[in-house]
């Protein structure tokens, strides 16, 4: 067997992040991971090249998007005997797209590859009521008319076309992402105060990003917005402060809601895109590496029958991937920690700071450690950027490589909550 090679991350590229229902809301899905794509391909001169695999997905799909990626694909400047499939892991989409290129590049099986994804709440896909929808398979598979109209004459005028909205919530549960994330914040005592600090840090700091122009080779302007456009380098903690509790609002622990607009990320559209490669790839075609991708690590919890919160499974994929790589909590210049919600990030750190969760979840001496909050997310993240779901994970992976690449040296730990319990991580060196 070939041995295990490394895996270079090359370069990112994706377009603004848009507000829901804004600047985005007549584009598709492949329209914005095309323009995502595009500009990789523009910058890394792929034009006409046959790259190994592109791998992408959107958490929320029309059913025509069968295979989304392919399609974008077949519309690119690439050569279009790319192969290009469609993965789905929620929120931890992008990065488990970039997990798979990398694993299979080391072992030997690509030599180049692109990750990717794409999410519009903006042009989310809306069903029928579930009657309506088999009458009407059934009509379509029905051979003559008198088997048609006998169908037909079951359509009752009161229900035929009632819509079924797309929810942001756990099929197990019923809940939102945010009434789950409620819940986590209540048991870890996440105070509000906290949680807008770390909001208007986010803001802060990706606005001098931005200023500094450290996207300017991670981004194109698409659509006019040459900006994250959530982002308000205006925001304060006296106007976070100011915001009424939008989670967690209902109940007896209603009194205790802390989870606002201002520190839950909001809804997003946008794609992001990454290219790998390896070490060899990389030097014929003289494009520098700017990190290495070397471990990753997803975990799920049972947060159906037991008491572990829906997003807390990173708090379980980063001491797991600590070990494996023998490193620990401290040997990182960088952690990006996605901001689905302030308190989820300080509640995931109070975990690994707690002796009672890494003795009883972890099965730890002590607890897995104190991070240095100064290299937490130093560009901001999702709460000033935005969040489209399954294009987050490219937009770290490509911000850490740069912020290794510019500091000539170090390491970088990721960590994505995602829905269904599960946490995707990995680790980039350089
Ligand atoms: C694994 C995961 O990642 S799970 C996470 C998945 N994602 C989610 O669940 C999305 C969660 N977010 C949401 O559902 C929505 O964004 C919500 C419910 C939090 C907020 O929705 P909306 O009320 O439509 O937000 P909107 O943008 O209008 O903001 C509400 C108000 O807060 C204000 N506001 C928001 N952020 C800030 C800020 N940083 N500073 C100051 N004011 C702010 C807005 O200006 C607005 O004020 P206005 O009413 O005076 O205009």
């Amino acid at each position: 067997m070939q041995s295990i090679r490394r895996v270079a991350v090359i370069g990112g590229n994706r377009i603004p992040f848009a507000r829901s229902n804004s600047r985005y809301a007549s584009a598709s899905n492949a329209d914005l991971l095309g323009a995502a794509l595009d500009g990789l391909i523009a910058r890394f001169g792929l034009a006409g090249q046959r790259v190994g695999e592109v791998v992408a997905g959107a958490v929320l799909k029309h059913s025509k998007d069968f295979n989304l990626t392919r399609e974008v694909v077949l519309g690119s400047k690439l050569d279009p005997h790319t192969p290009a499939y469609d993965i789905q892991q929620a929120c931890g989409t992008g990065l488990e797209a970039a997990i798979l290129v990398a694993n299979k590049i080391a072992l030997g099986q690509l030599d180049v590859g692109i990750a990717g994804g794409v999410d519009t709440t903006s042009d989310a896909p809306l069903a029928i009521n579930e009657d309506m929808r088999r009458t009407l398979l059934k009509l379509n598979s029905a051979r003559t008319l008198g088997e048609r109209l006998k169908i037909a004459a079951k359509l009752r005028p009161h229900q035929p076309f009632r819509p079924e909205l797309p929810r942001n919530a756990e099929p197990r549960t019923g809940l939102s992402m945010g009434e789950h994330a409620a819940r986590t914040a209540l048991r870890w005592q996440i105070d509000r105060r906290s949680q807008d600090e770390l909001a208007l840090r986010s803001h802060q700091r990706l606005a001098a990003a931005n200023d500094r122009g450290f996207f300017d080779d991670l981004m194109t302007p698409y659509l006019g917005l040459t900006r994250d456009q959530n982002l308000r380098p205006d925001t304060s903690l006296e106007k976070l402060g100011a915001l009424r509790p939008v989670f967690g609002t209902r109940g007896p622990d209603a009194e205790q809601a802390t989870m606002t607009a201002g520190n839950s990320s909001p809804l997003t559209d946008g794609a992001s895109t990454v290219l790998l490669a390896s070490e060899q790839w990389a030097r014929e075609h003289q494009l520098p590496v700017l990190a290495w991708f070397s471990w990753s690590e997803t975990a799920a919890v049972d947060f159906v029958h037991g008491d572990e919160g829906l997003l807390m499974a990173p708090a379980y994929a980063v001491p797991r991937m600590l070990d494996r790589a023998g490193l620990t909590l401290r040997d990182f210049d960088f952690y990006e920690i996605h901001e689905a919600f302030a308190s989820q990030v300080l509640a995931t750190l109070a975990a690994w700071e707690s002796a009672e969760f890494g003795k009883d979840r972890l099965g730890r001496d002590a607890p897995l450690g104190a991070i240095d909050r100064d290299r937490l997310n130093v560009n901001g993240s999702s709460l000033a950027a935005g969040h489209p779901f399954a294009a987050t994970g490219g937009r770290i992976v490509a911000t850490l490589a740069k912020l290794l690449a510019e500091k000539g040296g170090g390491r970088g730990l990721i960590s994505i909550c995602a829905a269904g319990g599960q946490g995707v991580t990995a680790i980039l060196e350089r």
